[in-house]
């Protein structure tokens, strides 16, 4: 059912955990079926761009009928792998860090933070919000141990370079920024940047725009 990923725009996979997210309370409602015009309303993203993104999927609608909601549901797990386990590790346990732990992706029962590194920690390890926290020279070794794949770093910006670095030794398939630094990783490594004064400045310039 589903196109090779590589023809997928990038804004449409972005939307996916999205749609997913949404798609699962229709469910959690009893809905069987569901109109382009329906999620529109929901999500305000418009119709349109809906229909287009789920056909990229390789879901189409029937005309006055709408999307199956379960089989949304069975595509979009699959889809993003949500029957599989991630294991994540976050690094700088700081004011944003802790945060991070304490919510540790409630909603999302397949993500979860399972260790955690900040230089406050000691070598042999502590816990943290339940997590199992180290010092970063143990880098390399625990996230090995732990099978993690993708690390949050949360860590300040004079440091995230230093880190980043550290990270492309390991076998580590993503990493979510949330320092302002661009870091530079290998080819093998994906990057999803958070710059949350980007965000805000974005949204200003449209409210200024309106
Ligand atoms: N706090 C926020 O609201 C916020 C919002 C957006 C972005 N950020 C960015 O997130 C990052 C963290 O911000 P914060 O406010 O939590 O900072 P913070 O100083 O409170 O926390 C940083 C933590 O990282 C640890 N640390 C330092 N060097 C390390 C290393 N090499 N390895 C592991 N841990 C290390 C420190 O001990 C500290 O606990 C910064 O880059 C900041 O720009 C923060």
């Amino acid at each position: 059912m589903l196109h090779e990923p590589t023809k997928i725009p990038q804004a449409t996979t972005k939307r996916l955990p999205l749609y997913y997210r949404f798609i699962q309370n229709f469910a959690n409602a009893g809905q069987k079926r569901i109109s382009s015009q329906e999620l529109s309303e929901a999500m305000k993203i418009d119709s349109a761009t809906i229909r287009r993104d789920f056909s990229y999927l390789g879901a189409f609608g029937k005309k006055g009928y709408g999307y199956d909601v379960q089989g949304l549901l069975e595509f979009f797990r699959k889809t993003l792998d949500q029957d599989e386990a991630t294991n994540v590790a976050l690094i700088g346990v700081g004011h944003l860090g802790s945060a991070f732990l304490k919510y540790n992706f409630q909603r999302n029962h397949n993500t979860k933070i399972v260790l955690a590194f900040d230089t406050n920690s000691p070598l042999e390890g502590e816990r943290i919000s339940g997590i199992d926290t180290y010092h970063p020279d143990r880098i390399e070794e625990k996230i090995a141990e732990y099978g993690i794949e993708v690390v949050i770093l949360t860590v300040p910006s004079r440091s995230a370079q230093e880190v980043t670095d550290r990270l492309a030794k390991t076998d580590i398939k993503g990493i979510l920024n949330f320092t302002p630094v661009r870091i530079a990783v290998p080819e093998h490594i994906r990057v999803q940047t958070i710059d949350l004064s980007v965000e805000l400045q974005t949204l200003i310039y449209q409210i200024k725009q309106q």
